[in-house]
């Protein structure tokens, strides 16, 4: 295949005059995790749908091909590209777990001895062999969604929708996910994750495009993301207003709320800055309550694009009140 796994242009999709995908352009590099972000509703998962056939795009979108292949034109060769696991799981609750993949493998035509080659190695890949002999209604959150890329992965998969995995998951889960992520990109597989968690995004995407109000609110790698946000800060808080009032009056620059009795004062939160900080509050006799640095992550993005206030193109306000 050359050029990028998935391209689409002007994605758009209606549900009667709700509007769910106003334009949405998107370009994933073969090989990388690209992250769609999104709060709840935001139309992270109709865009999987569209992008791996399930639902039809609406007639106004642009071209869009996925795997090389164009998708209004070959659906089917589009279908054999990928693979999709998420919120309308595969998995048949009434069988065993290797029964599920079993049939994944009939449905991919594999000769029956190499469909149960196929089914050990993976079953044993996703550390769930132990389980194979019971019926998956029996299994954890974790091992459920671990079942479903396993069956996903029968089929050998080029490009792999991922929408939501971690949802629900404990910890240790989220992370084992996140694990066997970074392996199937390790292997050369294009990821398409959708998430709401910023720090799974952070964790894993090599670009992540934020959904917001059907159009893609900004995209980039994360460190390009933070970057449209002012950078970090520090902030102090006193009990005491007139301790307060003493430290705006040493602390010039910094931004003060005398209702939280705090000040906040950018910084990149270095120690140089920190001490020089220290030392004029020193100087000046004050003592803060609590002093917490805050430099700024992909939730001050997330905020900042997302919150209902943004004024159009880069966000100009401080992340705090951005929430
Ligand atoms: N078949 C449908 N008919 C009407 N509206 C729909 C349909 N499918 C989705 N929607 C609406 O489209 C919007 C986007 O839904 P979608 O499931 O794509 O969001 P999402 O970003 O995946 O959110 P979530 O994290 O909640 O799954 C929602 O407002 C939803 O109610």
């Amino acid at each position: 295949m050359t050029g990028p796994a998935i391209a689409a242009h002007g994605l758009r999709k209606s549900y009667g005059d709700k509007t769910v995908l106003d334009g949405v352009d998107l370009t994933v590099a073969e090989g990388t995790v690209f992250s769609l972000l999104g709060p709840n509703g935001a139309g992270k998962t109709t865009a999987v749908k569209i992008l791996s056939t399930l639902i039809s795009p609406d007639p106004a979108s642009g071209r869009i091909s996925v795997g090389g292949h164009d998708l209004a034109a070959d659906p089917q060769a589009v279908r054999a590209a990928i693979g999709v696991t998420g919120q309308f799981s595969a998995v048949d609750g009434l069988i065993t777990g290797a029964e599920n993949m079993l049939l994944m493998a009939d449905l991919h035509h594999l000769p029956r001895r190499e469909g149960r080659r196929v089914t050990a190695e993976l079953l044993e890949r996703f550390d769930l062999t132990e389980a194979a002999a019971k019926p998956a209604s029996t299994y954890s959150g974790g091992m459920r969604r671990r079942l479903d890329i396993a069956m996903t992965l029968v089929g050998s998969p080029r490009i792999i929708f991922l929408d939501e995995p971690t949802t629900g998951l404990d910890p240790r889960s989220r992370h084992n996910m996140w694990q066997i992520i970074r392996e199937l990109v390790t292997d050369g597989v294009t990821v398409f994750l959708t998430t709401q968690y910023l720090d799974e995004a952070d964790e894993l995407a090599d670009r992540i495009a934020v959904l917001h109000n059907g159009t893609i609110a900004a995209e980039g790698t994360a460190a390009e993301l933070k970057r449209l946000v002012p950078g970090g800060h520090v902030r102090l808080r006193f009990t005491d207003p007139a301790a307060h009032r003493a430290a705006a009056s040493a602390l010039r620059e910094a931004t003060r709320d005398d209702e939280a009795l705090t000040l906040q004062i950018a910084s990149a939160g270095s120690q140089r800055e920190l001490r020089l900080l220290l030392d004029r509050l020193d100087t000046a006799g004050i003592e803060a309550d609590e002093l917490t640095v805050h430099t700024p992550d992909l939730d001050d993005v997330f905020f900042a694009l997302t919150g209902p206030t943004r004024p159009a193109g880069i966000p100009d306000q401080p992340q705090e009140t951005a929430r």
